[in-house]
């Protein structure tokens, strides 16, 4: 059985479909890459797995149960983890008070203090757990918000765009992180650099239009010729890069 279920998920924004009857099964230990040209719809798909968006039709699944319309709070205790493009890290907070207010979602006391040291080392921030949030590059404001999703122990940590902004260094560290995370909990990435996602993958979910265009290996994708056509068409050179 899939860890998280979509059938028919579907959302509308005032006339314009955004997601159109989309399926989707991530097995657990996946490391799935979502794709696909601007406007293809996968910041909204993964808005109503998260919770974030309500959807116009459709249902969703987490472990075999329902969570078409549980709200977002009780998805995260529920083991789903989510970093969103739009930068969520409390700027006024210190580097270590971001991570333990993620922690204590789910530990409390001396463990936190622990959780928080071990999450903020495995993306390189360790020597940076004094300083304010606000303060950092916004590549590392990325990395941040991957410790706080990391520190949760997720069972599901959704990951949308995370090497925006990254350093090529600091891409393959995160590159490492990546490989290290995937034996303990399912990753769902959307990523626009495709050396990323050819390199991280397992399985690769292309949209366009609001569908699912294609799916299957990082070799069959970067074969498909639907895939290309649809970057192409779109004037996007993603695919060829
Ligand atoms: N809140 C909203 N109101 C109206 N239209 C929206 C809203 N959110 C998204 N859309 C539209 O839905 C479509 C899909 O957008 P979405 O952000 O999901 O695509 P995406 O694949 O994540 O794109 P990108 O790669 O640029 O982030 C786009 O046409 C977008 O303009």
């Amino acid at each position: 059985m899939s860890l998280l279920g979509v059938r028919g998920l579907t959302r509308d924004f005032d006339g314009l479909r955004a997601v159109d009857g989309v399926d989707l099964d991530i097995g657990e230990g996946e490391v799935r890459a979502l794709i696909g040209p601007n406007g293809a719809g996968k910041t909204t798909l993964v808005g109503m797995i998260a919770g974030r968006i309500s959807p116009t039709a459709g249902r969703v699944t987490f472990d075999g149960r329902d969570i078409t319309h549980m709200p977002a709070h009780r998805r995260m205790r529920l083991g789903m983890a989510y970093t969103f493009q739009i930068t969520s890290v409390f700027a006024g907070l210190s580097v270590v008070e971001n991570v333990a207010l993620a922690a204590r979602r789910r530990a409390r006391g001396a463990a936190v203090g622990s959780a928080v040291a071990a999450a903020l080392d495995r993306v390189g921030l360790a020597d940076r757990g004094a300083g304010m949030a606000g303060d950092l590059a916004y590549g590392h404001q990325r990395l941040l918000e991957i410790a706080m999703g990391i520190v949760q122990r997720p069972r599901l940590l959704i990951l949308d765009e995370p090497t925006q902004g990254l350093a090529e260094g600091e891409i393959a560290g995160f590159g490492r992180l990546v490989r290290d995370l995937a034996g303990e909990t399912t990753i769902l990435l959307i990523e626009h650099n495709m050396d990323v996602v050819m390199a991280l993958a397992g399985r690769i979910t292309v949209m366009d239009a609001g569908r699912v265009l294609a799916e299957g290996t990082p070799g069959e994708i970067h074969a498909s010729r639907a895939v290309q056509a649809a970057y192409l068409g779109n004037g996007n050179d993603a695919a060829a890069r």
